[in-house]
């Protein structure tokens, strides 16, 4: 079906929906196959037996992908053949228009790790020149809304006049964003065979979600951080409201199915607020914005050191992860994204979790106390220019492994000087750092509870709900970035003479 703003997105040709026509085997290719759900949340893991180990592929190479050509493409002519010389054959693109098509994946394995459901390397992987794919997955997978008028949705899955349609059509596309794949998403879920009824039982479920959206007002109150506890409960407010405004109890049985409690719009919209990502897709003549909940690519995790990267192959409509280039990988190794360079209340709002090594977290500091930032830098072999500070570990002989992203984060937080060559001066450093380093007990006095006591709570072994769990890690690890950043100023005193 087609309205004018509800349009497939980039194909020119309907495709099936669905439907998976007979493929033949690619040895290269492993693919991964969808259980049928086991209690509890369902692993991905499922090595087809008779496949040969995978051949990572170099990416960047434009390669036909034979996969998806008839036969006749890949064969030699036949003697007998009813076609007359001067006749070509078409395009090999001609023949992917529309052509429905599955996720694949390169020496990779999904397992349930310590944040959920993680990507590792099933294999050693060398360094190499340039970025090597381990999963590339096609646009007719993904659930995608562009982010500007004349809005968009592809798969063009909702009928005409279904009333799913009008409230997203109510929403604003530049802002609503994730209430109308919320939308989206609850359709999908809600249309037989439609390949997100069957992805959906490898989502975390509401308990296992991390999203504060998902969090009780006690639970909020646990984070120790009045902004964010306020802006969590606005944000909970907005989609309840959305969800009171449409769902109210007059509305079609075929609409209310989707979510018949708020609970369930709140869980669709953590959903889609902790996986999406943003795309670029070229519409005809110009480049769309779009919001794209992508299969497989979701269960990667964050890291502020990631190892791969998303890349979005224009020409044939597939989102591909790569390692990146230069990066080796040993079989075990998690395989990680980096989703954003922001500081762990960023992290908390939009996806439930922070870390205490988080390079880009912020303390306010009010005393008008400095440190030298060059001296700082060298003491712990950090170089680079503010946005780009990396730790030089080869400079670092036998010392443990004390420099960490908190030790990064502190080189960013903490109020330095620096005037061209003049010198810092040792007492004068010290007596600095010491007053920093007061700042920092009585930000740490502050709390209620003492990092000891946190971390009692969350190795208790009573059942501690998920939200009040990361609640109390936010508020843990913002403690052990203080305690670390004290450490630092302890060690930058010892050996700013040396
Ligand atoms: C895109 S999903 C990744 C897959 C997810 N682990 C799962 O179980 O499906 C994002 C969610 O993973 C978790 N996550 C991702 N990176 C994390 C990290 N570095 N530390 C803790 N949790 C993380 C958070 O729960 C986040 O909302």
């Amino acid at each position: 079906m087609a309205t004018p703003a509800a349009s497939p997105l980039l194909l020119p040709l309907p495709l099936p929906a669905f439907t998976f026509p007979p493929r033949r085997t690619v040895p290269c290719a492993r693919r991964l196959v969808l259980r049928p759900p086991r209690a509890g949340r369902p692993r991905l893991r499922d090595p087809p037996p008779a496949a040969p180990p995978p051949a990572v592929e170099e990416a960047g190479e434009e390669e036909e992908d034979d996969d998806t050509l008839p036969l006749r493409l890949l064969e030699p002519p036949q003697e007998d053949d009813p076609f007359p010389p001067e006749m070509e054959p078409a395009d090999p693109d001609f023949y992917r228009i529309g052509y429905a098509r599955m996720m694949r994946a390169y020496g990779i394995e999904f397992l349930e790790g310590p944040d959920g459901m993680a990507v590792y390397a099933s294999r050693d992987v060398d360094p190499l020149r340039r970025a090597r794919v381990i999963m590339e997955i096609p646009l007719e997978l993904m659930l995608t809304v562009t982010q500007k008028r004349p809005w968009m949705f592809f798969p063009d899955i909702i009928p005409l006049g279904h009333p799913i349609f009008d409230i997203i059509e109510s929403t604003d596309p530049e802002t609503d964003w994730d209430l109308r794949l919320a939308c989206l998403l609850l359709y999908a879920f809600d249309v037989e065979d439609n390949f997100w009824q069957l992805y959906g039982d490898f989502l975390p479920s509401v308990d296992e979600c991390t999203s504060l959206l998902l969090a009780p007002k006690d639970d909020l109150m646990e984070l120790e951080d009045q902004d964010l506890a306020t802006k969590m409960l606005k944000n909970q407010k907005r989609a309840i409201d959305f969800w009171q405004k449409h769902w109210h109890k007059t509305i079609p049985l075929k609409l209310k199915r989707l979510a018949p409690d708020h609970e369930r719009f709140l869980w669709a919209l953590s959903i889609v607020q902790s996986r999406s990502v943003n795309l670029k897709l070229r519409m005809g003549a110009f480049l769309q914005d779009a919001n794209a909940l992508v299969p497989y690519a979701d269960m990667l995790n964050h890291s502020p050191d990631a190892n791969c990267f998303l890349h979005w192959r224009f020409k044939d409509r597939m989102l591909e992860v790569m390692i990146k280039a230069g990066r080796a990988v040993k079989k075990g190794d998690e395989m990680t994204i980096d989703y954003m360079s922001g500081v762990n209340s960023s992290f908390m709002e939009r996806y439930g979790f922070s870390s205490p090594t988080n390079p880009w977290e912020l303390i306010n500091f009010s005393s008008d106390a400095k440190i030298h930032l060059d001296s700082f830098l060298s003491v712990f072999n950090i170089a680079g220019l503010h946005d780009e500070l990396y730790h030089n570990a080869a400079l670092t002989s036998g010392e443990n492994n004390f420099v960490d992203g908190g030790v990064v984060a502190a080189a960013r937080t903490l109020p330095t000087w620096s005037e061209g060559d003049v010198p810092a001066i040792p007492s004068l450093e010290r007596k600095s750092a010491q007053a920093l380093q007061e700042e920092c007990h009585t930000m740490l006095e502050s709390f209620s509870t003492t990092i000891q006591q946190d971390q009692e709570i969350l190795d208790s072994d009573g059942h501690i709900r998920r939200t009040r769990e990361i609640a109390i890690k936010y508020r843990l690890h913002r403690k052990l970035l203080l305690q670390k950043i004290i450490d630092a100023l302890d060690i930058y005193q010892d050996r700013i003479l040396f």
